[in-house]
C-alpha cells in the first residue's frame, strides 16, 4: 500500500565502491531520481558567491563530513525542484536515489529529525567493495579530492563512522548488500533483483 510519501532508497557505500554508477543504472531502469548527496554539496558550496565554500573547501582537504544542516539543506531543495518531488499526474509518488547519505550519526539524527515524517524509506542499499579496489577506481576518476593521502582519510571515515549506521538499518532489517567488486554490469544484476522486489 502506498503511504503518500516520496520512496527514497540510501545508496551506501566507500569512495569508488561505484554508487554513482549503479545509480543511473537504477534511474534507468526503474525511474528512480539520483540525488548524490556529495554532487549537492560541490555543486552548492563551489557556487559562486556561496557562504559554504571555504568550509567545504576545508571538510574536502580532510576528507571529513559537512554539518547536516547544509547536506538536508541541498536534499530539499532538489527533492521539491524535481517534478517527481511533488505528486506527478499519474498519481504516483516520486522515488529517489540518494547517494552518500547519511555517512554519520550526525546525519542520520538531522534526517531522522527532518524527514523522516515526509518520506518512505525503502531500504539501504549498501555496495561492499574492498578498500583498496576502490582507492583504485578514484585514482583513475581523478576528482581534486581523489589523491592517496585524501582517499586514505574517506576510507577511514567509511570504515568508523558509516559503518555504524549501516548496522543500524540492518537491525532495522532495511539493508540490502551487494558484493561491488565485479563490473558494473554484474553489481547491477545483483542490484537489479533488489529494486524489483520494493513495493
Ligand atoms: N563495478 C565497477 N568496476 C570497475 N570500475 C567501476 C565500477 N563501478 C564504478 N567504477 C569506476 O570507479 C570510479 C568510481 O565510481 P563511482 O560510481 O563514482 O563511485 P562512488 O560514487 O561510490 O564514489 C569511476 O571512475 C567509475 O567509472
Ligand atoms: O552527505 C554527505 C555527502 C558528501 N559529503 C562531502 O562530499 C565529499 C564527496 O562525497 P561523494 O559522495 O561525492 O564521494 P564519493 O563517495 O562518491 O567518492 C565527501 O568526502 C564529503 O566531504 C558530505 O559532507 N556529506
Ligand atoms: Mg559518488
Amino acid at each position: 500500500m502506498s503511504s503518500g510519501k516520496p520512496w527514497v532508497v540510501f545508496v551506501l557505500g566507500a569512495p569508488g565502491a561505484g554508487k554513482g554508477t549503479q545509480c543511473q543504472l537504477i534511474c534507468k531502469e526503474f525511474g528512480f531520481i539520483h540525488l548524490s548527496a556529495g554532487d549537492l554539496l560541490r555543486a552548492e558550496c563551489n557556487a559562486e558567491g556561496s557562504q559554504y565554500g571555504e568550509l567545504f573547501k576545508s571538510h574536502t582537504r580532510n576528507g571529513t563530513i559537512l554539518p547536516v544542516e547544509i547536506t538536508l539543506k541541498v536534499l530539499e531543495k532538489a527533492m521539491k525542484s524535481s517534478s517527481a518531488g511533488g505528486e506527478p499526474s499519474d498519481g504516483r509518488v516520486g522515488k529517489f536515489l540518494i547517494d552518500g547519505f547519511p555517512r554519520n550519526q550526525n546525519n542520520l539524527d538531522g534526517w531522522q529529525t527532518a524527514m523522516t515524517h515526509k518520506a518512505d524509506l525503502k531500504c539501504v542499499l549498501v555496495l561492499d567493495c574492498p578498500p583498496d579496489v576502490c582507492i583504485d577506481r578514484c585514482l583513475t576518476r581523478g576528482r581534486t579530492d581523489d589523491n592517496t593521502e585524501i582517499l586514505g582519510k574517506r576510507i577511514d571515515n567509511y570504515l568508523s563512522d558509516t559503518l555504524p549506521i549501516v548496522e543500524y538499518y540492518r537491525r532495522l532489517n532495511l539493508v540490502r548488500e551487494v558484493n561491488a567488486n565485479l563490473p558494473p554490469d554484474q553489481v547491477f544484476q545483483d542490484v537489479r533483483q533488489i529494486f524489483q522486489t520494493l513495493k
